[in-house]
């Protein structure tokens, strides 16, 4: 199987002796290219710990992290960098926009500051694939806060990144613009989940998503939610609905 990200019996543990804490133990996941996949589970479970190892941000304890089919464990601190800024973008609940420049100037920031001029084009299909291709110039104070999320949408997929990691993308927003904005990442995965990752046959890119969320509703615009309770996966459903994922959380929230 060909997977954008693949963790291998992962555990991170922070500190040591009396006071260390076990945040992942030995967890093993993959997330295959063009899927969609939310990571649910209770406030200290290592949601937020799998993200920043799988996205090369932190480094696991032991276990191995496999970024668009490279294994990260044997890389610098140079190249891992490269390696992030080549094959993964990030969108965080708050947008981080520069205000003083337009949507068009914040999706090619990130290339500019790495050195690289962004591809021809890059940048206003990235924002077309985001909706937003007429409002290159315009500056975040003219945007409402759902444009400006896809302007960070934009902003991580310029690269063209293997996979976009989330981190509660929707938590700044109201609940209609919040639902626009799923449907729009819904839209980037394959949409079917399992679509290769670049461009298609209509010329569309794909990417591969992995969102945390507090949210059943939010994790059921994924193909699949995975539920981790004490570091470690405890669940997974397919095809989940709002109703399903809720009721895992609570059973979850009763056992764990
Ligand atoms: N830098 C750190 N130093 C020490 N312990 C940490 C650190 N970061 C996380 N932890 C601990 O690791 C465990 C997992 O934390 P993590 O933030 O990954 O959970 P989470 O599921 O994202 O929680 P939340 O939903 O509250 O954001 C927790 O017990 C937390 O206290």
């Amino acid at each position: 199987m060909d997977d954008a990200v693949r963790l291998e019996s992962l555990t991170k543990t922070y500190g040591s002796g009396d006071s260390a804490v076990s945040a992942l133990r030995e967890t093993s996941l993959s997330f295959p290219r063009g899927s969609f996949t939310a990571i649910m589970g209770p406030s200290g479970s290592g949601k937020s710990t799998l993200l920043q190892c799988a996205a090369g941000l932190d480094r696991p304890t032991s276990g191995r992290v496999f970024i668009d089919g490279q294994d990260t464990s044997g890389l610098n601190e140079t190249r891992l960098t490269e390696l992030r800024r080549a094959s993964t973008g990030f969108i965080f609940q708050s947008f981080n926009l520069l205000p003083s420049l337009t949507a068009e100037q914040n999706v090619a920031l990130p290339m500019r500051l790495a050195g690289r001029r962004p591809p021809r084009g890059a940048v206003r299909q990235a924002l077309a694939q985001v909706g937003l291709e007429k409002k290159a110039g315009s500056r975040p104070s003219q945007l409402s806060g759902g444009q400006q999320q896809r302007v960070a949408i934009a902003r991580a997929l310029v690269a063209r990144p293997a996979v976009l990691f989330a981190d509660e993308p929707t938590g700044a927003l109201d609940l209609s613009t919040g639902r626009e904005l799923l449907v729009t990442l819904r839209a980037l995965a394959g949409p079917d989940g399992g679509t290769p990752s670049g461009p298609g046959t209509d010329g569309r890119v794909t990417t591969t998503i992995v969102m945390v969320t507090h949210d059943p509703n939010v994790a059921a615009y994924a193909d699949r939610v995975l539920f981790l309770a004490d570091g470690g996966l405890v669940g997974e459903l397919l095809q989940p609905t709002a109703e399903a994922v809720a009721a895992r959380m609570t059973h979850l929230a009763v056992t764990s």
